[in-house]
């Protein structure tokens, strides 16, 4: 199973704003995370894998067929969650996915069975009768994922998944996530760095409509190495640290603090120890400090 984005490019404002800028991706089941800045192009991008907007030129195939040639076979494979909003409050969790169905065209008897099972695995057969507008951030979100896995989809789609969770419910979603994983494509576009760092396959980085890097994680932080630092410094150097360093972490340690920094060159005002990047350093690194990797 292969989805491939062939050299897509698209532009909003009769030409004026670039979104994607010959963009090409290669996706086989696993999950895969999309991060960027705001405007790098995610949503731009996941409007045209599923369908719902047409590049300017490059297209999409699914197993080498064009997916606006494939149409609605091509849209029974495919499960997206949106970005949280128009949930209908009003709705239990049980008559949303009832609807949800019908919307997908799922006959009556599968759509039983289906959400009998998802509300199981989404651990919602509790509250699955009461309103959406009772239910929690977490909750939603779990409602959210199930819907886009009524079709038992292909090809999931996950548009800020943990956005506005505590730590405790984005566990148990990046958990759930892995664990449906399975023989699937999964791509998810978050801001949440870390969530994806344990679980994605490949990661795929996104800048100004232009692909910075798809990689898997490791690669990608070896990449990093010799360039994130940590120094013990007073409190009064710490405006002096930030003015002229890529801080990534903050953290008070007895009268003085412990900066984590990002970047090139270690810090020489300091004595300052090489400490083990995580992707979050990455992003800082790449995005924040508008550098980009040596070929
Ligand atoms: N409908 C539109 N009309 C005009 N410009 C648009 C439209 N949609 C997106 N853009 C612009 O295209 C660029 C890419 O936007 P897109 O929403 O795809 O990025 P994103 O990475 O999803 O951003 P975010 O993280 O903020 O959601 C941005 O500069 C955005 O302002």
């Amino acid at each position: 199973m292969k989805l491939s984005i062939h050299n897509i490019s698209k532009r909003y404002n009769k030409g004026k704003k670039r979104a994607l800028d010959h963009l090409s991706l290669e996706l086989t089941p696993g999950v895969y995370g999309i991060l960027g800045p705001n405007g790098a192009g995610k949503s731009t991008l996941m409007n045209i894998i599923t369908d719902n907007l047409k590049p300017d030129s490059g297209q999409v195939t699914f197993n080498g067929q064009n997916i606006t040639e494939l149409g609605k076979s091509y849209r029974d494979i495919l499960g997206y969650m949106p970005q949280q909003q128009g949930l209908y409050e009003d709705f239990t969790g049980r008559r949303f996915l009832w609807y949800m169905a019908a919307l997908k065209g799922l006959p009556k008897s599968l759509a039983e069975e289906r959400i009998r099972h998802l509300l199981q695995i989404v651990n919602l057969e509790q509250d699955a009768n009461k309103r959406l507008g009772s239910y929690s951030g977490g909750m939603k979100q779990r409602i959210l994922i199930a819907q886009a896995l009524l079709n038992d989809p292909k090809i999931l789609i996950l548009d800020e998944p943990t956005a506005g969770l505590d730590p405790k419910e984005r566990i148990r979603i990046r958990n759930f996530i892995s664990t449906i994983a399975m023989n699937k494509i999964v791509i998810l576009a978050t801001h949440v760095v870390p969530d994806i760092e344990f679980i994605a396959k490949q990661i795929i980085l996104m800048k100004q409509g232009q692909l910075v890097i798809q990689d898997e994680p490791q690669p990608i932080l070896n990449r990093m190495r010799d360039k994130v630092f940590e120094v013990h410094i007073p409190v009064e150097d710490l405006e002096q640290a930030q003015r002229k360093y890529n801080v990534s972490n903050i953290l008070s340690e007895g009268d003085g603090v412990s900066v984590r920094i990002v970047g090139d060159e270690c810090p020489s005002e300091w004595e300052a120890q090489s400490v083990k990047p995580n992707l979050e350093d990455v992003y800082l690194y790449l995005f924040e400090g508008n550098r980009s990797f040596p070929s």
